[in-house]
Protein backbone atom coordinates (compact mmCIF):
# COMPACT_ATOMS: atom_id res chain seq x y z
CA UNK A 1 0.00 0.00 0.00
CA UNK A 2 1.59 3.26 -1.25
CA UNK A 3 1.46 6.30 0.95
CA UNK A 4 -0.99 7.75 -1.95
CA UNK A 5 -3.67 5.65 -1.34
CA UNK A 6 -3.59 4.46 1.92
CA UNK A 7 -6.53 6.43 2.78
CA UNK A 8 -8.70 5.25 -0.26
CA UNK A 9 -10.91 2.76 1.91
CA UNK A 10 -11.59 -0.68 0.34
CA UNK A 11 -14.69 -2.71 0.54
CA UNK A 12 -14.00 -4.35 3.93
CA UNK A 13 -13.23 -0.93 5.41
CA UNK A 14 -15.93 1.07 4.06
CA UNK A 15 -18.18 -2.15 5.19
CA UNK A 16 -16.32 -1.42 8.91
CA UNK A 17 -16.37 2.33 9.33
CA UNK A 18 -19.60 3.83 11.26
CA UNK A 19 -22.26 5.29 8.69
CA UNK A 20 -25.25 7.63 9.21
CA UNK A 21 -28.40 6.97 7.17
CA UNK A 22 -30.81 9.20 7.77
CA UNK A 23 -32.86 8.60 4.18
CA UNK A 24 -34.10 4.63 3.59
CA UNK A 25 -37.74 3.45 3.25
CA UNK A 26 -38.36 0.63 5.45
CA UNK A 27 -41.18 -0.79 2.60
CA UNK A 28 -37.99 -0.54 0.37
CA UNK A 29 -35.41 -2.55 2.25
CA UNK A 30 -36.66 -5.64 2.72
CA UNK A 31 -34.94 -8.43 2.42
CA UNK A 32 -36.80 -10.55 -0.65
CA UNK A 33 -36.88 -13.81 1.29
CA UNK A 34 -38.96 -11.65 3.82
CA UNK A 35 -41.41 -10.66 0.93
CA UNK A 36 -41.69 -14.47 -0.62
CA UNK A 37 -42.28 -15.88 3.01
CA UNK A 38 -44.68 -13.02 3.90
CA UNK A 39 -46.55 -12.93 0.90
CA UNK A 40 -46.96 -17.04 1.45
CA UNK A 41 -47.81 -16.70 5.11
CA UNK A 42 -50.69 -14.10 3.95
CA UNK A 43 -52.11 -15.23 0.39
CA UNK A 44 -50.96 -12.61 -1.37
CA UNK A 45 -50.80 -14.27 -4.57
CA UNK A 46 -49.74 -10.78 -6.76
CA UNK A 47 -45.94 -11.39 -6.40
CA UNK A 48 -44.43 -11.38 -10.20
CA UNK A 49 -41.84 -14.38 -8.58
CA UNK A 50 -41.46 -16.66 -5.57
CA UNK A 51 -38.48 -17.28 -5.16
CA UNK A 52 -36.06 -14.93 -3.55
CA UNK A 53 -33.61 -14.29 -5.23
CA UNK A 54 -35.21 -13.89 -8.63
CA UNK A 55 -37.65 -11.40 -6.99
CA UNK A 56 -34.94 -9.30 -5.69
CA UNK A 57 -33.77 -9.50 -9.44
CA UNK A 58 -37.19 -8.52 -10.56
CA UNK A 59 -37.50 -5.61 -7.98
CA UNK A 60 -34.16 -3.75 -9.05
CA UNK A 61 -35.07 -4.58 -12.95
CA UNK A 62 -38.59 -3.04 -12.32
CA UNK A 63 -37.51 -0.56 -10.62
CA UNK A 64 -35.27 0.64 -13.50
CA UNK A 65 -37.34 2.38 -14.97
CA UNK A 66 -35.89 6.14 -16.00
CA UNK A 67 -39.10 7.46 -13.93
CA UNK A 68 -40.36 7.85 -10.48
CA UNK A 69 -43.46 7.10 -10.80
CA UNK A 70 -42.66 4.00 -12.20
CA UNK A 71 -40.63 3.06 -9.77
CA UNK A 72 -42.66 3.87 -7.12
CA UNK A 73 -45.03 1.21 -8.66
CA UNK A 74 -43.08 -1.20 -7.21
CA UNK A 75 -44.14 -0.29 -3.46
CA UNK A 76 -47.58 -1.95 -3.91
CA UNK A 77 -45.92 -5.37 -3.44
CA UNK A 78 -43.63 -4.23 -0.32
CA UNK A 79 -46.67 -2.57 1.01
CA UNK A 80 -49.48 -5.94 0.02
CA UNK A 81 -47.14 -7.79 2.66
CA UNK A 82 -47.10 -4.97 5.52
CA UNK A 83 -50.41 -5.08 6.68
CA UNK A 84 -49.96 -6.91 10.44
CA UNK A 85 -47.87 -6.12 13.37
CA UNK A 86 -46.17 -9.63 13.21
CA UNK A 87 -45.22 -8.36 9.59
CA UNK A 88 -44.49 -4.92 10.26
CA UNK A 89 -42.49 -5.77 13.41
CA UNK A 90 -40.49 -8.81 11.70
CA UNK A 91 -40.02 -5.93 8.74
CA UNK A 92 -38.63 -3.52 11.08
CA UNK A 93 -36.40 -5.67 13.41
CA UNK A 94 -35.09 -7.09 10.19
CA UNK A 95 -34.09 -3.47 9.13
CA UNK A 96 -32.26 -2.68 12.45
CA UNK A 97 -30.31 -5.77 12.56
CA UNK A 98 -29.68 -5.36 8.49
CA UNK A 99 -28.38 -1.64 8.89
CA UNK A 100 -26.39 -2.74 11.96
CA UNK A 101 -24.66 -5.26 10.00
CA UNK A 102 -23.21 -2.90 7.30
CA UNK A 103 -21.86 -0.70 9.74
CA UNK A 104 -24.76 1.85 10.35
CA UNK A 105 -24.76 3.13 13.98
CA UNK A 106 -27.53 5.75 13.56
CA UNK A 107 -30.33 5.78 11.03
CA UNK A 108 -33.32 7.39 10.74
CA UNK A 109 -35.85 4.82 8.63
CA UNK A 110 -39.07 6.49 7.38
CA UNK A 111 -42.45 4.65 6.00
CA UNK A 112 -45.98 5.93 5.60
CA UNK A 113 -48.40 4.41 8.17
CA UNK A 114 -51.45 5.42 6.07
CA UNK A 115 -50.22 2.52 3.74
CA UNK A 116 -50.45 -0.27 6.28
CA UNK A 117 -54.03 -0.09 7.33
CA UNK A 118 -55.63 -2.27 5.31
CA UNK A 119 -56.30 -5.40 7.20
CA UNK A 120 -57.60 -3.19 9.89
CA UNK A 121 -54.67 -2.01 11.88
CA UNK A 122 -54.99 1.74 13.21
CA UNK A 123 -52.32 4.46 12.53
CA UNK A 124 -51.46 3.94 16.46
CA UNK A 125 -50.91 -0.21 16.38
CA UNK A 126 -48.77 0.50 12.71
CA UNK A 127 -46.80 2.63 14.65
CA UNK A 128 -45.96 0.99 17.92
CA UNK A 129 -45.28 -2.49 16.13
CA UNK A 130 -42.53 -0.29 13.95
CA UNK A 131 -41.04 0.84 16.80
CA UNK A 132 -41.14 -2.29 18.34
CA UNK A 133 -39.57 -3.87 15.85
CA UNK A 134 -36.91 -1.64 15.66
CA UNK A 135 -36.08 -2.05 19.40
CA UNK A 136 -36.23 -6.10 19.06
CA UNK A 137 -33.44 -5.60 16.02
CA UNK A 138 -31.06 -2.99 17.72
CA UNK A 139 -31.25 -6.05 20.87
CA UNK A 140 -30.17 -8.64 18.20
CA UNK A 141 -27.80 -6.46 16.65
CA UNK A 142 -26.22 -5.55 20.07
CA UNK A 143 -26.23 -9.88 20.86
CA UNK A 144 -23.99 -10.11 17.24
CA UNK A 145 -21.91 -7.59 18.39
CA UNK A 146 -23.53 -4.46 16.42
CA UNK A 147 -24.41 -1.11 18.30
CA UNK A 148 -27.03 0.33 15.95
CA UNK A 149 -29.83 3.67 17.32
CA UNK A 150 -32.86 3.69 15.20
CA UNK A 151 -35.46 6.38 14.94
CA UNK A 152 -38.40 6.36 12.75
CA UNK A 153 -39.71 9.00 10.04
CA UNK A 154 -43.07 9.42 9.60
CA UNK A 155 -44.22 10.08 5.87
CA UNK A 156 -47.32 11.26 4.34
CA UNK A 157 -48.06 10.22 1.11
CA UNK A 158 -47.86 13.69 -1.35
CA UNK A 159 -50.99 12.47 -3.79
CA UNK A 160 -53.45 11.97 -0.50
CA UNK A 161 -54.72 14.09 2.03
CA UNK A 162 -53.58 12.97 5.37
CA UNK A 163 -50.41 14.64 6.27
CA UNK A 164 -51.81 17.17 9.06
CA UNK A 165 -52.83 13.60 10.71
CA UNK A 166 -49.90 12.05 10.20
CA UNK A 167 -48.04 15.14 11.07
CA UNK A 168 -50.13 14.94 14.87
CA UNK A 169 -49.20 11.17 14.78
CA UNK A 170 -45.40 12.01 14.71
CA UNK A 171 -46.07 14.46 17.07
CA UNK A 172 -48.09 12.30 19.60
CA UNK A 173 -44.82 9.78 19.55
CA UNK A 174 -41.92 12.51 19.97
CA UNK A 175 -39.96 10.80 22.22
CA UNK A 176 -41.58 7.44 21.83
CA UNK A 177 -39.71 6.17 18.70
CA UNK A 178 -40.57 8.70 16.16
CA UNK A 179 -37.91 11.46 15.45
CA UNK A 180 -39.63 13.48 12.91
CA UNK A 181 -41.82 13.97 9.61
CA UNK A 182 -41.49 13.26 5.66
CA UNK A 183 -43.59 13.67 2.88
CA UNK A 184 -43.03 10.90 -0.50
CA UNK A 185 -44.65 9.98 -3.25
CA UNK A 186 -44.69 11.42 -6.92
CA UNK A 187 -43.55 14.85 -6.93
CA UNK A 188 -44.78 16.84 -9.87
CA UNK A 189 -48.23 17.57 -10.13
CA UNK A 190 -48.31 17.24 -6.17
CA UNK A 191 -46.05 20.78 -4.43
CA UNK A 192 -44.88 20.89 -1.09
CA UNK A 193 -47.24 23.74 -0.33
CA UNK A 194 -49.66 21.34 -0.70
CA UNK A 195 -49.33 20.17 3.22
CA UNK A 196 -48.41 23.96 4.07
CA UNK A 197 -50.89 22.85 7.18
CA UNK A 198 -48.87 20.19 8.18
CA UNK A 199 -45.65 21.89 8.13
CA UNK A 200 -46.99 24.72 9.72
CA UNK A 201 -48.21 22.33 12.62
CA UNK A 202 -44.99 20.92 13.04
CA UNK A 203 -43.79 24.22 12.98
CA UNK A 204 -46.04 25.38 16.18
CA UNK A 205 -44.85 22.02 17.97
CA UNK A 206 -41.01 22.86 17.75
CA UNK A 207 -40.76 19.27 15.67
CA UNK A 208 -38.80 18.70 12.92
CA UNK A 209 -39.31 17.70 9.15
CA UNK A 210 -37.53 16.53 5.73
CA UNK A 211 -39.03 17.09 2.64
CA UNK A 212 -38.82 14.83 -0.58
CA UNK A 213 -37.94 18.11 -3.09
CA UNK A 214 -36.00 18.21 -6.26
CA UNK A 215 -35.82 14.60 -7.40
CA UNK A 216 -38.16 14.44 -10.30
CA UNK A 217 -39.21 18.27 -10.43
CA UNK A 218 -36.57 20.89 -9.98
CA UNK A 219 -36.02 24.38 -8.12
CA UNK A 220 -39.53 25.46 -7.65
CA UNK A 221 -40.05 21.90 -5.48
CA UNK A 222 -36.75 22.90 -3.36
CA UNK A 223 -37.81 26.29 -3.03
CA UNK A 224 -41.05 25.47 -1.90
CA UNK A 225 -39.94 23.16 0.58
CA UNK A 226 -37.64 25.23 2.09
CA UNK A 227 -38.96 29.18 1.79
CA UNK A 228 -42.84 28.17 1.68
CA UNK A 229 -42.66 24.54 4.25
CA UNK A 230 -39.84 25.64 6.47
CA UNK A 231 -38.05 22.03 5.61
CA UNK A 232 -35.20 21.40 7.91
CA UNK A 233 -34.01 18.79 5.22
CA UNK A 234 -34.11 17.83 1.49
CA UNK A 235 -34.75 14.33 0.93
CA UNK A 236 -32.68 14.26 -2.79
CA UNK A 237 -32.44 17.92 -3.70
CA UNK A 238 -30.38 16.84 -6.66
CA UNK A 239 -32.18 19.41 -8.67
CA UNK A 240 -30.56 22.24 -6.56
CA UNK A 241 -27.76 21.32 -9.26
CA UNK A 242 -29.73 23.23 -12.01
CA UNK A 243 -28.99 26.48 -9.94
CA UNK A 244 -25.41 26.39 -10.15
CA UNK A 245 -23.44 27.04 -13.16
CA UNK A 246 -19.84 26.25 -13.96
CA UNK A 247 -17.29 27.33 -16.85
CA UNK A 248 -15.03 25.10 -18.99
CA UNK A 249 -12.11 27.29 -16.83
CA UNK A 250 -13.63 26.04 -13.50
CA UNK A 251 -15.77 28.90 -12.36
CA UNK A 252 -18.47 28.45 -10.37
CA UNK A 253 -21.79 30.30 -9.50
CA UNK A 254 -24.38 30.03 -7.05
CA UNK A 255 -27.74 31.27 -7.73
CA UNK A 256 -29.45 32.98 -5.14
CA UNK A 257 -31.33 29.35 -4.00
CA UNK A 258 -28.54 27.07 -4.12
CA UNK A 259 -26.35 29.95 -2.07
CA UNK A 260 -29.25 30.18 1.00
CA UNK A 261 -28.84 26.25 0.31
CA UNK A 262 -25.27 26.21 1.20
CA UNK A 263 -25.23 29.08 3.56
CA UNK A 264 -27.77 28.12 5.72
CA UNK A 265 -25.89 24.16 5.49
CA UNK A 266 -28.90 23.07 4.42
CA UNK A 267 -28.26 19.11 4.67
CA UNK A 268 -29.08 17.14 1.35
CA UNK A 269 -30.07 13.33 1.69
CA UNK A 270 -28.30 12.20 -1.75
CA UNK A 271 -29.25 8.36 -2.88
CA UNK A 272 -27.09 8.33 -5.47
CA UNK A 273 -28.23 4.63 -7.05
CA UNK A 274 -31.73 5.30 -6.82
CA UNK A 275 -31.46 8.78 -8.95
CA UNK A 276 -29.92 6.32 -11.57
CA UNK A 277 -32.93 4.36 -11.41
CA UNK A 278 -35.41 7.44 -11.43
CA UNK A 279 -33.23 9.18 -14.19
CA UNK A 280 -32.54 11.98 -11.75
CA UNK A 281 -28.75 11.76 -12.61
CA UNK A 282 -27.45 10.02 -15.61
CA UNK A 283 -24.25 7.97 -14.25
CA UNK A 284 -22.14 8.14 -10.43
CA UNK A 285 -19.76 10.28 -12.11
CA UNK A 286 -22.13 12.29 -13.47
CA UNK A 287 -24.28 12.71 -10.13
CA UNK A 288 -24.22 16.35 -8.64
CA UNK A 289 -22.95 14.74 -5.64
CA UNK A 290 -19.56 15.39 -6.83
CA UNK A 291 -19.91 19.17 -7.52
CA UNK A 292 -21.96 19.61 -3.97
CA UNK A 293 -19.17 17.92 -2.23
CA UNK A 294 -16.38 20.13 -3.96
CA UNK A 295 -18.08 22.90 -2.87
CA UNK A 296 -18.94 21.95 0.12
CA UNK A 297 -22.51 21.93 0.58
CA UNK A 298 -24.32 19.73 3.19
CA UNK A 299 -24.16 16.37 1.64
CA UNK A 300 -25.06 12.58 3.16
CA UNK A 301 -25.37 9.98 1.75
CA UNK A 302 -27.99 7.42 1.77
CA UNK A 303 -29.94 4.44 0.55
CA UNK A 304 -33.27 5.58 -0.25
CA UNK A 305 -34.44 1.54 -1.01
CA UNK A 306 -32.15 -0.96 -0.57
CA UNK A 307 -34.53 -3.53 -2.12
CA UNK A 308 -35.51 -1.71 -5.45
CA UNK A 309 -31.79 -0.27 -5.50
CA UNK A 310 -30.03 -3.53 -4.17
CA UNK A 311 -27.68 -1.32 -2.19
CA UNK A 312 -26.84 -1.00 1.36
CA UNK A 313 -24.49 2.20 2.79
CA UNK A 314 -21.79 0.42 2.01
CA UNK A 315 -22.38 0.09 -1.54
CA UNK A 316 -23.41 3.29 -2.29
CA UNK A 317 -20.04 4.18 -0.42
CA UNK A 318 -18.31 2.11 -2.48
CA UNK A 319 -19.50 3.19 -5.97
CA UNK A 320 -18.62 7.11 -5.14
CA UNK A 321 -15.13 5.73 -3.65
CA UNK A 322 -14.68 4.37 -7.44
CA UNK A 323 -16.32 7.00 -8.79
CA UNK A 324 -14.39 10.19 -7.22
CA UNK A 325 -11.86 8.55 -5.16
CA UNK A 326 -12.83 9.09 -1.60
CA UNK A 327 -10.91 8.80 1.01
CA UNK A 328 -10.97 8.31 4.58
CA UNK A 329 -11.73 11.63 5.31
CA UNK A 330 -14.29 12.12 2.99
CA UNK A 331 -16.07 9.03 4.26
CA UNK A 332 -15.89 10.76 7.94
CA UNK A 333 -17.22 14.35 6.65
CA UNK A 334 -20.09 12.42 4.80
CA UNK A 335 -20.95 10.57 7.90
CA UNK A 336 -19.83 13.79 10.17
CA UNK A 337 -22.72 15.67 7.88
CA UNK A 338 -25.35 13.21 8.38
CA UNK A 339 -25.28 12.77 12.17
CA UNK A 340 -25.25 16.61 12.66
CA UNK A 341 -27.92 16.72 10.34
CA UNK A 342 -29.88 14.11 12.24
CA UNK A 343 -33.41 15.11 14.35
CA UNK A 344 -32.21 13.44 17.54
CA UNK A 345 -30.99 16.11 20.48
CA UNK A 346 -27.84 18.02 20.13
CA UNK A 347 -26.16 16.54 22.68
CA UNK A 348 -26.44 13.32 21.54
CA UNK A 349 -25.70 14.29 17.95
CA UNK A 350 -22.15 15.51 19.51
CA UNK A 351 -21.77 12.06 21.86
CA UNK A 352 -22.18 9.81 18.12
CA UNK A 353 -19.59 12.23 16.39
CA UNK A 354 -17.20 12.64 19.19
CA UNK A 355 -17.58 8.92 20.94
CA UNK A 356 -18.65 6.78 17.66
CA UNK A 357 -18.01 7.92 14.91
CA UNK A 358 -14.57 9.95 14.79
CA UNK A 359 -13.05 7.47 16.67
CA UNK A 360 -14.29 4.90 14.37
CA UNK A 361 -12.29 6.19 11.85
CA UNK A 362 -9.58 7.09 13.21
CA UNK A 363 -8.76 3.28 14.55
CA UNK A 364 -9.62 3.25 10.54
CA UNK A 365 -7.19 5.02 9.27
CA UNK A 366 -4.47 4.18 11.97
CA UNK A 367 -4.31 0.50 10.23
CA UNK A 368 -2.37 1.44 7.05
CA UNK A 369 0.47 2.42 10.03
CA UNK A 370 0.80 -1.26 11.43
CA UNK A 371 1.15 -2.50 7.75
CA UNK A 372 3.31 -0.68 7.02
CA UNK A 373 5.40 -1.59 9.76
CA UNK A 374 5.26 -5.26 8.70
CA UNK A 375 6.10 -4.74 4.97
CA UNK A 376 9.25 -1.96 6.51
CA UNK A 377 10.83 -4.91 8.96
CA UNK A 378 10.99 -7.39 5.89
CA UNK A 379 12.59 -5.52 3.13
CA UNK A 380 14.90 -3.35 5.89
CA UNK A 381 17.49 -6.24 6.05
CA UNK A 382 17.96 -6.10 2.11
CA UNK A 383 17.70 -2.36 1.89
CA UNK A 384 20.51 -1.94 4.50
O1 LIG B 1 -37.25 8.28 -3.91
C1 LIG B 1 -38.44 8.38 -3.59
N1 LIG B 1 -39.13 9.50 -3.92
C2 LIG B 1 -40.43 9.69 -3.59
N2 LIG B 1 -41.13 8.79 -2.91
C3 LIG B 1 -40.52 7.64 -2.56
C4 LIG B 1 -39.18 7.38 -2.87
N3 LIG B 1 -38.86 6.17 -2.39
C5 LIG B 1 -39.96 5.69 -1.81
N4 LIG B 1 -40.96 6.57 -1.90
C6 LIG B 1 -42.35 6.41 -1.43
O2 LIG B 1 -42.37 6.55 -0.01
C7 LIG B 1 -43.33 5.64 0.50
C8 LIG B 1 -43.16 5.47 1.99
O3 LIG B 1 -41.96 4.89 2.33
C9 LIG B 1 -43.13 4.41 -0.37
O4 LIG B 1 -44.23 3.54 -0.31
C10 LIG B 1 -42.95 5.03 -1.73
O5 LIG B 1 -44.21 5.23 -2.35
ZN1 LIG C 1 -36.94 8.53 -0.63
Amino acid sequence: MTSQNRNVPGPDQIRRAPKVLLHDHLDGGLRPGTVVELAAAQGYEGLPETEADRLGRWFREAADSGSLERYLETFAHTCAVMQSRDALFRVAAECAEDLAEDGVVYAEVRYAPEQHLTAGLTLEEVVEAVNDGFREGERRAREAGHRIRVGALLTAMRHAARALEIAELANRYRDRGVVGFDIAGAEAGYPPTRHLDAFEYLKRENNHFTIHAGEAFGLPSIWQALQWCGADRLGHGVRIIDDITTTDDGGVTLGRLASYVRDKRVPLEMCPTSNLQTGAAASYAEHPIGLLRKLHFRVTVNTDNRLMSGTSMSREFERLVDTFGYTLDDMQWFTVNAMKSAFIPFDERLAMINDVVKPGYAELKSEWLFRQTAVTSGSSASSG
